[in-house]
């Protein structure tokens, strides 16, 4: 019933107007799946790799659409990968580019899905899913490789960990955004946007956190459940290996490795953060290790371009101790069997999973289904726009049993 009978590639837009591969998968049955790869710009260097649109579908036409039609089973969702993996050949996925293979790997999943007459989320996770949601982290203030002229830290994430339901936490965010914009023009601070729709106004991180523990704090009395909270500081961006240190530009401050993991230490300390990630670049996992102690007991400590969604360089940060969650995207490494594999490596020694967005996204709403289907505790989808409120809107309707 399942069987793949047709694969159609195209170029769509992104967010910020790229171009980027769309899967369309068909089955025997009538089967239908679609899916878009998302395109991030602070990118791991040990990331899989993504290939031009145009070059990428080209390369998967003649590599890996052969493969697949007549020959695998989208409800096999193992096979499907385990032949984009043969067709490419290679361990980055540099033949037919990462995004093509994540899309295919996407569409065809949900071609499985919709055969099955069964919710994508169930689907890949099996009939006692649906049950536990994922909490989001809204991006509500940010700056670093996602908006010129702003904070050095990436991104200040909202994280409103006692909120009852799926649809208060998600609204909660968005108030969170709101309350920042109300602090920004109190403050006589202009702002535009960046790529992910959280404020990127032109002042340094110092006063984004007063803005932000403010717009929580004031969220928080407003909604009353707790609010925290937490950061992506893609620190990769912002280390410079010649000196080896951490170049905060816009407060121009440098800090040695020692330094940083202080900061960030002193940071958990007097915001209560919930969530930090990639505190330390992505290639310490000593530092991240030092950090982890210090602070692993009252925060997670995020790998997102320090683990790839790569299960070898889990392992390896599983076996130095060095952080205790990871940040899932599986255009980082191709497919969805990959991305499933290091969710569950991450479980079975403690360390929680983040499913997450990119910079550069679509419609596309695979990673709700995914953070529900592997009982992910959150999601990191940013908090508005509507690449982002796709996959939040979709995250209502699953806990409301509406997909
Ligand atoms: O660093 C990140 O976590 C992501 C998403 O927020 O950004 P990008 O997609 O640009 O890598
Ligand atoms: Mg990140």
């Amino acid at each position: 019933m399942t069987l793949v009978t047709d694969i159609r590639l195209r170029r769509v837009l992104d967010s910020r107007g790229n171009p980027t591969v769309e899967a369309d998968v068909l089955t025997e049955s009538g089967g239908f799946g679609r899916a878009a790869a998302p395109s991030g710009a602070s990118t791991g260097e040990y990331e899989a790799i993504e290939l031009p649109a145009s070059e990428a579908i080209a390369a998967a036409r003649e590599h890996a659409v052969p493969r697949l039609v007549g020959e695998t089973y989208a409800g096999n969702q193992r096979e499907i990968d385990a032949a984009l993996r043969a067709a490419d050949g290679t361990d980055d996925f540099s033949k037919i580019g990462a995004n093509s293979a994540v899309a295919i790997s996407m569409a065809a999943a949900k071609a499985g899905a919709d055969v099955l007459g069964a919710p994508l989320f169930q689907h890949l996770g099996g009939t006692f899913r649906g049950q536990n949601f994922p909490i989001p982290l809204g991006n509500v203030v940010g700056g670093g490789e996602h908006a010129a002229d702003a904070t050095d830290i990436q991104e200040f994430l909202a994280a409103p960990v006692g909120a009852p339901s799926v649809a208060d936490a998600v609204f909660a965010n968005a108030a969170v955004h709101a309350a920042v914009a109300d602090l920004l023009e109190e403050r006589d601070v202009p702002s535009g946007k960046g790529d992910e729709g959280a404020w990127a106004p032109s002042i340094d991180d110092e006063e984004a956190f007063e803005i932000v523990d403010e717009a929580v704090s004031t969220v928080e009395d407003e909604v009353g459940f707790e609010i925290r909270f937490g950061l992506d500081v893609a620190a990769a961006e912002m280390y410079d290996d010649e000196s080896d240190s951490y170049e905060y530009e816009s407060a121009g401050v440098s800090r040695d490795t020692d330094e940083q993991i202080e900061y960030v230490a002193e940071l958990v300390e007097e915001y209560d953060l919930v969530y930090v990630e990639d505190p330390l670049d992505e290639t310490d996992y000593d530092a991240f290790a030092e950090l982890t102690d210090e602070v692993g007991d009252r925060t997670l400590v995020c790998g997102d371009d320090l683990f790839v969604t790569n299960t070898d360089r889990l392992q390896e940060g599983i076996d130095r101790d060095a952080a205790n969650s990871i940040l899932i995207k599986p255009n980082q490494i191709g497919t969805l069997t990959d991305a499933f594999d290091a969710i569950e490596l991450a479980t079975e020694h403690g360390y929680d999973s983040v499913v997450s967005h990119r910079s550069g996204e679509t419609e596309d709403a695979t990673i709700t289904h995914l953070a529900v289907a592997t009982d992910a505790p959150f999601i990191k989808t940013g908090a508005v726009g509507g690449e982002r409120t796709a996959k939040l809107n979709e995250l209502i309707r699953i806990a409301d049993d509406a997909t």
